[in-house]
């Protein structure tokens, strides 16, 4: 093993040397222009790779979603060849950064040195850089050795809040602006770096952009993840005569997630891969972005951490539908509707304790009615099992509703004066499975009612979970009802549940199938509705 002394091997020619003599940074000139003066035009093939080399150089989040560890991900999603120097260690969750160790910055120097000698670096992403130390080793190597992509995503505060920039850094990380082709600051980092107010709107921030790039001579991508309201427009701002415009904006749509942990690296590190091979800025952002709003959506399929969870890097390589079950098929479906579910202002003041007494009383009212309804849908559904088992598994779980229901009048309601109507919202999700129960399709009945136990169950084991995690508080108005969430017995139920609606699509015809996906849909959605009721109705 070599010592951590050891120097980086120099006397290997390296296979296509990126070494430039080092020249005198030129503040207030970007990287691009730069080069455009004292080199002749790169030809095509020498920067479009087909599988291109690119160095992170950032922090790492042992989490996986933000970091070194998402830049990599990002980097191979969009079929480049991700290297990573690491200039900082972090400890990490979903939830937070809870210490920050920064190795020496000697040390990160030797490691860009040992890469730089060696490999032909088609990108470089920068994220956290830590300290004025770090700034320092990374400027002086980009200085040496001018790689053809600099991608600046000036990390200072996660999405948690936590500082990953020293404050005494910050001077110095202005000074590295000049040496980046693109830069992607939020809108707080935009503020920053401009020592100005946080632009309040999309037109500010990209007068904002405007005037950074005309400071730097770099290309700004301008980030609306911060912005309210249900768009998420990009932009790509270069005052130098590179883009198309001046403003270029890629419209999005914003994604209703949490799991926002890790979406600036992803892509800081997709812009850089994707330009070594397009050579252009904003064929890039329209490759990456649509990429990145996909990676948004199908987050929740991870299910990593009880925080701000990490994007689905790869859900464009998800195994084929004939590798997948059936219910891998229908939790997929589902995820939309489970992300819905954790938004609804219900469900947050019902973990937080904040729920209006009135709508919990209307939600278990509603929940004893639908019971009953719902108990009568099982029955039918063990008169159409094709098995013994399954024919026994419904009957019995028909049998336990109607001994929920009558617990719930006989405990959690029996307190409670609410209207014993029958609601809207119960009236159509009972509608809709009694409909499918009368289709005759086993399948399509299974797949009906499968969402009642599959969300409920997962829902439960999330909020039982948050409970825990905020300390259990004994004065939590609804902490015994949130206790009930952790009921095992159900949790096999659901399991059962799912085994027998894996089994019915395997037995049922296409058609069947396709079916199954649509009752399953209703039922998600209506499960979603259902929780949003009390607010509408109590
Ligand atoms: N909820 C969302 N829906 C869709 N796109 C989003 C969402 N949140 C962030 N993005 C996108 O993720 C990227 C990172 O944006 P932003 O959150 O502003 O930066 P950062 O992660 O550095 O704080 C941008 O392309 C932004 O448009
Ligand atoms: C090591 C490291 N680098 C960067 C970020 C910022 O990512 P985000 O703003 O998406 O939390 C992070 N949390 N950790």
């Amino acid at each position: 093993m070599p010592s951590t002394s050891v120097l980086p091997p120099t006397a290997a020619a390296p296979d296509a040397p990126n070494a430039a003599p080092a020249r005198a940074s030129a503040v207030g000139t970007s990287a691009a222009a730069d080069r455009a003066l004292s080199e002749p035009a790169a030809s095509p093939s020498a920067t479009r790779r087909p599988v291109p080399r690119v160095l992170s150089i950032a922090g790492s989040d042992p989490s996986g979603g933000a970091g070194i560890q998402a830049d990599l991900k990002s980097i191979a999603a969009h079929g480049g060849y991700g290297m990573a120097a690491i200039t900082a260690l972090t400890v990490q969750n979903t939830q937070g950064v809870w210490a920050v160790h920064v190795p020496p910055a000697a040390f990160l120097a030797q490691q860009l040195d040992a890469l730089s000698d060696d490999i032909s670096i088609d990108a470089v992403k920068i994220g956290m850089l830590g300290d004025a130390e770090v700034i320092a080793a990374v400027r002086s190597w980009l200085e040496k050795v001018r790689p053809a992509v600099v991608v600046l995503d000036p990390v200072m505060v996660a999405t948690s809040g936590d500082r990953l920039l020293q404050e005494s850094a910050e001077a110095a990380l202005r000074g590295l602006l000049p040496l980046a082709d693109l830069i992607t600051p939020n809108l707080a980092e935009l503020a920053m770096l401009m020592d100005e107010q946080e632009a309040d709107s999309w037109p500010a921030a990209l007068e904002q952009g405007r005037r950074l790039a005309s400071v730097t001579g770099a290309t700004i991508l301008v980030k609306g993840g911060h912005l309210d309201g249900g768009s998420c427009p990009d932009a790509l701002v270069n005052t130098g005569g590179l883009l198309s415009e001046e403003v270029v904006v890629l419209q999005g749509e914003r994604v209703p997630t949490r799991n926002s942990h890790g979406t600036g690296c992803s892509l800081s590190s997709a812009m850089a891969t994707a330009q070594a091979r397009l050579g252009d800025w904003e064929a890039s952002l329209r490759q990456v972005k649509p990429w990145l709003t996909a990676a948004l959506q199908n987050s929740a399929l991870l299910g990593v951490g009880r925080g701000n969870g990490p994007i689905h890097h790869f859900h464009h390589l998800q195994p084929p539908a004939s590798a997948l079950g059936f219910a891998d098929i229908l939790w997929a479906e589902a995820q939309p509707d489970l992300e819905a579910i954790y938004s609804l202002q219900f469900i947050r003041d019902l973990t937080d304790g904040s729920l209006a007494e009135n709508q919990f009383a209307y939600y278990l009212a509603q929940d004893a009615i639908y019971l009953n309804g719902y108990s009568r849908v099982l029955a039918r559904a063990s008169a159409l099992a094709p098995t013994e088992a399954g024919q026994l598994f419904w009957a019995r779980s028909a049998q336990q509703c109607l001994e929920v229901e009558s617990e719930l009048h006989r405990t959690w309601l029996s307190t409670r004066t609410v209207e014993p109507g029958l609601g809207p919202v119960t009236k159509s999700y009972v509608d809709h499975l009694t409909a499918a129960s009368a289709s005759g399709s086993y399948a399509v009945l299974v797949a009906a009612v499968l969402p009642c136990f599959w969300l409920y169950a997962e829902v439960g084991k999330t909020l039982h979970a948050e409970f825990l995690a905020s300390g259990a508080p004994a004065d939590h108005p609804y902490s015994a009802w949130l206790r009930t969430y952790a009921d095992e017995d159900f949790a096999a139920a659901t399991r059962q549940a799912i085994a027998l609606a894996d089994d019915a699509a395997r037995r049922g015809s296409e058609d069947e199938r396709a079916a199954m996906i649509v009752a399953f849909r209703q039922s998600c959605r209506f499960e979603v509705e259902f929780f949003d009721a009390p607010r509408h109705h109590a």
